[in-house]
């Protein structure tokens, strides 16, 4: 294919990109990386057009513009990646990275007198190395947070392609001296080819990325309560039929926060969601220690599951749960709670009916016994 072409189907490439993203800015949810990234693909967009333009007229000086819009294009790419993968890089170091690469670039287009020679063509692809090797130090970081993300390893796959194919595009333009840009070699076209596979990975990763990360998130809001960001109901007896269907071994205990309503009442409403959330707190420590599930079943009620293998006792694990929910409730309100609690053991129940049922008989029991 022409290498005009190319150069025009890549720029359409980072342009529906740089829509799709910008739409996606005005939404609340959307990743702060979005903004800059759709800046990247509209700067790109703009060069890649430019470029293709000034080899059809061959206008020396708008390929100069193209070239160092392209620069500018790969730093704010540079840039959006960092900012997705949380890394910390500061903000000078843009302005340094845009300034050198387009200076030196500049430079060596008015004194290697035309650029389109291996000598630019070395240039270029050493100095593209920065803005794309610093966007795959950061995907590198993004896919050692996200291991199990297929879009991170495209995004990190792509730009170490690329900047692997620079590496290699120095050295043969640099030996080459009849090295042009518009000749249809095996390497120009493959390195034209090479950065339209290019904006494509990273627009589809881009996107692919955000996509797996709001759906991640919205299965996590389904799942959880959110003023005490633990399981609720509807997971937790998820999550506790499918443990009695493996037939595990563990006892279901049910926690009830006792005269709640009185807490409410007498301290407020936002003392009550305090010792909720301490509640919960405490109860998400149990299940990472223990390998216990936890959740919250509705207003002051709770559940936890404790399987039968764990190292401390269950009624060690409730008592320090006591000890410390008091302790804590007594210095956020001034007075230390305490809770009532019902249980049923999984050999005891065939069916999570059964086994919740029993334990809130057990529960019911307690609560009768407290109000005497
Ligand atoms: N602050 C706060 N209170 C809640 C929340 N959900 C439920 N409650 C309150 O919890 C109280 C539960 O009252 P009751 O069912 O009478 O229970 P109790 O006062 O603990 O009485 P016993 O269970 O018999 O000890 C009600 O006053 C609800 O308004 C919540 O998310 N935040």
């Amino acid at each position: 294919m022409d290498i005009i072409t190319i150069i025009v189907l890549t720029g359409l490439t980072n342009l529906t990109f740089a829509l799709y993203s910008w739409q996606q800015v005005s939404n609340p949810e959307s990743h702060a990386a979005c903004k800059p990234f759709a800046q990247a693909q509209l700067i790109k967009a703009v060069s890649y057009f430019i470029f293709a333009a000034s080899l059809y007229h061959a206008l020396a000086d708008m390929r100069l513009i193209a070239n160092l819009l392209i620069f500018i294009g790969c730093w704010a790419e540079a840039r959006a990646y960092i900012q997705l993968a949380g890394t910390k890089l500061r903000g000078r170091f843009w302005a340094i990275g845009i300034v050198t690469t387009c200076a030196v670039f500049t430079w060596m287009h008015y004194t290697s007198g035309d650029n389109l020679n291996n000598i630019m063509i070395v240039t270029s692809s050493v100095l593209l190395l920065l803005p794309i090797g610093t966007s795959a130090y950061a995907l590198y970081q993004l896919y050692r947070q996200h291991p199990g993300s297929a879009f991170a390893r495209v995004l990190l796959t792509v730009n170490s392609m690329m900047l692997l194919f620079c590496i290699v595009r120095a050295p043969v333009a640099a030996t080459n001296p009849d090295f042009y840009i518009t000749q249809r070699l095996f390497m120009n076209q493959a390195f034209m080819f090479a950065t339209f596979i290019f904006a494509l990975g990273n627009g589809i990763g881009f996107i692919g990325f955000l996509k797996e990360r709001s759906d991640q998130k919205l299965r996590q809001r389904a799942d959880v309560d959110y003023l005490t960001a633990i399981y609720n109901r509807q997971c937790f007896e998820k999550l506790t039929k499918e443990k009695l269907k493996s037939g595990a071994s563990f006892s279901l205990y049910f926690l009830d926060i006792d005269k709640f309503k009185s807490v409410n009442d007498r301290f407020g409403h936002a003392a009550g969601d305090q010792a909720l959330r301490c509640f919960g707190k405490l109860l998400r420590n149990k299940q990472e220690k223990h390998h216990g599930i936890v959740g919250r079943l509705g207003g002051e009620e709770f559940g936890l599951l404790l399987p039968q293998s764990t190292a401390s006792s269950h009624q060690q694990i409730l008592q320090t749960l006591r000890d410390n929910f008091a302790a804590e409730t007594q210095t956020l309100i001034g007075e230390p709670l305490t809770f009532s609690l019902g249980y049923c053991t999984s050999n005891n129940a065939a069916s999570l009916h059964e086994l919740m049922h029993k334990a809130d008989i057990l529960l019911y029991a307690a609560k009768a016994e407290l109000a005497k």
